[in-house]
């Protein structure tokens, strides 16, 4: 099986275009847990696959390193959108990707060289509070907030669906320890049937916040796309911070604009880190021993 591996701000997937290879038979969640495994494996935060779609100029699939499927992924696509642009699979800068939680537009910015480096993703309007994803709690506070118990603590954060959904919670500083040790417990809070992305938040200024994240099947990771697009949604409809926010995370800085008509703007990179060919028949003895 051929592969990319490409990073976005240390967030980091296989990327498999069916365009150029055919799959091993075995299901995309065991493929995907296989190759994120850095020992047996080849090391990433999950699987990335690029197919033809019948709604939009490409489709993409993302898998956890867990195996679960998700409905989005905002450094994926950015990744995504450079793949099939260098590798010519359209032909204008600017296209549409379909994904499971439908079709977004994604703008590469080409360098004089025909390379991609920055890509825009308009990752349209996102939805808020416990209507807009699978909530079993009781604990609503107007109309974007809950309360879960963590612990002895009271946890309040903001529930936001930019296509997979979000739990944006605000402190006073972001610590690597706190998430570590708290984001787990959020994203399978019981409350969360389908398991959530858990951001941590805090505001520097009107225009910059800092942002850790514990995603919903890969753990900590050194960024999340969505997880910036819904933390700055949430704050803007606080009204903490402007519509143009530079978001500081683990792995670099995404940019982040909420357009007047309330679509959620992404811009920053997207790197190509290797290409290969995973060698699967070697692997499959491996994957049934785990
Ligand atoms: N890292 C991604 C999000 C990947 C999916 C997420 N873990 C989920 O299960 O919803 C991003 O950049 O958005």
């Amino acid at each position: 099986m051929k592969f990319t591996k490409m990073q976005a701000l240390g967030n980091n997937y296989i990327y498999v275009s069916l365009y150029e290879t055919t799959l091993p038979e075995v299901s995309l969640p065991e493929l995907s847990r296989l190759v994120s495994d850095v020992r047996r494996g080849i090391g990433s935060d999950g699987l990335i696959t690029i197919e033809e779609s019948r709604q939009a100029d490409v489709r993409m699939r993302i898998f956890n390193a867990d195996g679960s499927e998700a409905e989005s992924c905002g450094n994926g696509l950015r990744c995504v959108a450079k793949y099939v642009y260098e590798h010519r699979l359209v032909n204008t800068s600017v296209f549409s990707i379909e994904t499971k939680a439908g079709v977004v537009e994604a703008q590469v910015h080409v360098r004089p060289d025909g390379s991609v480096k920055q890509v825009t993703i308009d990752m349209g309007e996102p939805r808020f509070g416990a209507g807009s994803i699978r909530y079993a709690g009781n604990s609503v506070i107007g109309d974007e907030d809950v309360v879960l118990e963590v612990g002895t603590d009271q946890l309040q954060g903001t529930i936001v669906n930019v296509g997979n959904p979000h739990f944006v919670t605000m402190v006073d500083r972001v610590d690597d320890n706190y998430v570590q040790a708290v984001g787990p417990l959020v994203e399978s809070h019981k409350d969360f049937p389908e398991r959530i992305n858990a951001e941590f938040v805090s505001v520097v200024n009107r225009n910059e916040i800092d942002f850790r994240v514990y995603e919903r099947g890969s753990g900590i990771t050194f960024a999340c796309g969505t997880g910036a697009c819904a933390s700055v949604a949430a704050l803007v409809r606080k009204n903490l911070v402007d519509e143009r926010v530079t978001v500081h995370l683990l792995g670099g800085d995404l940019e982040i604009e909420i357009r007047d008509d309330g679509h959620v703007l992404m811009t920053g990179e997207a790197v190509t880190v290797a290409e290969g060919t995973f060698a699967w028949p070697s692997a499959e003895p491996v994957f049934t021993a785990l």
